[in-house]
């Protein structure tokens, strides 16, 4: 059983609005997008394109519907752009979610990344770090978690599709060569299955490190059309790769209990992103909030 006063229940706005592909859910409004989330119980929320970039704005707004900000996503290029550049923007961020009162700060190194790239296949063409890069990338993390932990907050790093750290090696070395006492661990168990590792190792390995968690459940029947078809990453998004938990192959029962037994505490955040226009984004997020409260009980 989760501790219900440490553990949080947060959406992404993603699948009302998607930062990747602004197109999709042009239409829908931020006082939309978090109505429908506040509507279907959820008491948090990640950061969106549309959502206001003045706190007290923001604030007031969240606090009228009862939800708060749990972090949002920062793209690091610690492997392909002076350090000081990465640092400059990381510390803008770190001080807008401080002041939002988030706890954790999401990092993903895009450094040679093609998750953004609509036109190349994302499976056989991700990048793989150098020695020197992956020298960059560690002690360039380890300088982004001190200055997280100045601010009382943790840098979590997402692992994710089409990106220098994706595979269950890579997150091993990541995990090796940085500060454990600086550098956490995103668990998103949709781009796991996605890439073809084994979510539960990765679970069990990092269980300690692990301080923040994307709920993202994936279609599988797609990912093997993805595979066969050689579609990218995004393309493979807007063909309903990913789901909410629940509606798709993962079996999250199993991922609750061992969170739930190493005594969990931070953010649950779903995080599946679809076309708004074939599947409802606050159904949607009805229907993962009635899965998480049957399967894990919070
Ligand atoms: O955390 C995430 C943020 C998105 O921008 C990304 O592409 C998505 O897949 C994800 O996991
Ligand atoms: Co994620």
């Amino acid at each position: 059983m989760f501790n219900k006063e440490k553990v949080k229940l947060g959406i992404a706005p993603i699948a009302w609005t998607n930062d990747d592909m602004p197109e999709l859910g042009a239409e829908n409004t931020f006082e939309q997008c978090i109505s429908e989330m506040a509507l279907a119980g959820f008491k948090g929320t990640e950061v969106g394109n549309k959502y206001p970039k003045d706190v007290k704005v923001l604030k007031k707004a969240l606090e009228l519907r009862g939800m708060e900000i749990a972090s949002a996503w920062f793209s690091a290029y610690l492997t392909t752009k002076p350090y000081e550049e990465t640092e400059k923007a990381f510390i803008t961020h770190r001080d807008f979610l401080h002041e939002m009162g988030a706890k954790v700060i999401v990092v993903s190194e895009q450094g040679h990344s093609i998750q953004g790239k609509m036109e190349v296949p994302i499976f056989n063409n991700k990048p793989l770090f150098t020695e020197e890069e992956w020298e960059k990338l560690s002690t360039g993390l380890d300088k982004l978690g001190k200055l997280a932990k100045e601010r009382d907050m943790k840098l979590v790093y997402h692992h994710h599709m089409g990106t220098g750290v994706q595979t269950t090696e890579e997150i091993d070395r990541l995990m090796e060569i940085t500060d454990p006492e600086l550098v956490y661990l995103l668990y998103d168990v949709g781009h796991l299955v996605y890439s073809g590792e084994e979510p539960i190792e990765v679970l069990n390995k990092y269980i300690d490190r692990i301080k923040h968690v994307h709920l993202k459940d994936v279609r599988k029947n797609v990912i093997n059309l993805v595979k066969e078809k050689d579609m990218s990453f995004l393309q493979s998004v807007k063909s309903g790769a990913f789901t909410v938990p629940g509606d798709g192959d993962i079996d999250f029962e199993h991922i609750f209990k061992i969170l739930a037994e190493n005594n969990y505490e931070g953010w649950l955040l779903v995080e599946a992103e679809q076309d708004p226009a074939k599947a409802n984004p606050c159904e949607y997020a009805m229907k993962a909030r009635k899965y998480i409260k049957e399967k894990a009980n919070i």
